[in-house]
């Protein structure tokens, strides 16, 4: 068994952290807010984001980075993309050779455009890094739903250790040598569930969101690409398989924000509602301004972006989407 530390007790580091003491790991869990630290010390549970589930004796409460990192074999950071930086900053004088980062956040970072593995190679270039994704809400995760999952190292034999120390038998990890491949669908499936959430806040139906999750998975794919991502990545479980989830689920911040923005709800009061972070509406920025970088054509993004900056409203994003020009489908 090995010891484990999570950074970050939102509801994904809290439902990662029970599935990890479940297996029999030593676990510490600690996050930035202290006031949430104490409440979670008090109740044995995750009141604020994820209540409900009691806390095994062998998942501790610590009140900081450096407590949680002490002994630690694999060091997994669940802080919200736009906080990984910090988060890691914080951690790189902890770090020692021996231990396994494991970030699952999924986004793109605004301003640099970067990737959460490009942060960490570039704050620490000999980090052992895997990346996890795939179709997985907290609150299925945290009542061990069956849930499947990939983890990406450059490093197969990283990926096999963290597949095995991760894997129950409701919690079936996969492994993958594509990790720009997996960071991105984890993002950017985000952006297109909003849309799904924004097309179901209007009132349209299933044709109009499957058209979203279609097309959506193709510019995805297409700006994956021109990174030097796999395609193939885009059809397993960290592209398609996690846009299916994220488009469908009540359990999604991504897509409750959408519905609200989609009956009429301004964006930042909806995200505000939400209470979680939306990752979705940071993505969007940045993957808006990668694609201009990189010069790949993202219509249902840019859509979104114009939307989430209340520049159209969403009707008028739909009636921009229909009527583009027309198009060979097979043209990527
Ligand atoms: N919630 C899910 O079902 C789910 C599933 C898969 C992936 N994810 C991803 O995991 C990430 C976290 O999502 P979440 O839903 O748990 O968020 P959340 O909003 O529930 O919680 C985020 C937590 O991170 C903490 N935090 C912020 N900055 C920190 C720092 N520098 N150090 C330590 N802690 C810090 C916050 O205080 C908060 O407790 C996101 O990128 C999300 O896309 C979430
Ligand atoms: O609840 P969401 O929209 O943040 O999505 C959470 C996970 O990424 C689903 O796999």
């Amino acid at each position: 068994m090995k010891n484990i530390a999570v950074i970050g007790a939102g509801s994904w580091g809290t439902a990662l952290a029970l599935t990890l003491s479940n297996k029999g790991h030593q676990v510490k869990i600690c996050d930035v807010d202290r006031e949430h630290i104490r409440e979670m010390r008090e109740h044995r549970e995750n009141v604020k984001y994820l209540p409900g589930i009691p806390f095994n004796d062998n998942l501790a409460v610590v009140g900081s980075t450096e407590e949680a990192m002490e002994g630690a074999d694999i060091v997994l950071f669940s802080a919200p993309a736009q906080h990984f930086r910090d988060a890691f900053e914080h951690a790189v004088p902890l770090i020692e050779d021996s231990m396994v980062v494991v970030n699952v956040a999924k986004g793109i970072e605004q301003g640099t455009l970067m990737r959460m593995s490009e942060i960490a190679t570039l704050l620490k270039p000999d980090v052992k890094y895997v990346a996890l994704s795939g179709p997985s809400h907290a609150e299925e995760v945290g009542r061990f739903m069956p849930t499947t999952v990939a983890v990406a190292s450059k490093d197969m034999k990283l990926a096999e250790y963290i597949q095995d120390e991760f894997m129950t038998d409701r919690f079936r990890v996969y492994t993958n040598s594509d990790v720009c491949g997996v960071e991105l669908g984890g993002a950017l499936k985000n952006i297109i569930a909003l849309g799904a959430g924004i097309s179901d806040g209007i009132g349209f139906g299933d044709n109009a969101k499957a058209a979203l999750m279609t097309r959506g998975i193709t510019e995805m794919k297409r700006l994956g690409v021109s990174l030097g991502a796999d395609p193939e990545t885009f059809a397993g479980l960290t592209g398609v398989g996690d846009l299916i989830v994220t488009c469908t689920s009540m359990h999604s911040r991504n897509r409750r924000c959408g519905i609200m923005i989609g009956e009429g709800v301004r964006p930042s009061e909806a995200t505000k509602k939400v209470g979680m972070v939306v990752e979705g509406m940071f993505t969007t920025v940045a993957a808006y301004e990668l694609a201009k970088r990189v010069g790949v054509e993202m219509p249902i993004t840019e859509c979104i972006y114009e939307c989430i900056n209340e520049r159209i409203d969403a009707r008028e994003a739909v009636e921009i989407l229909m009527g583009r020009d027309k198009k060979n489908e097979m043209h990527i």
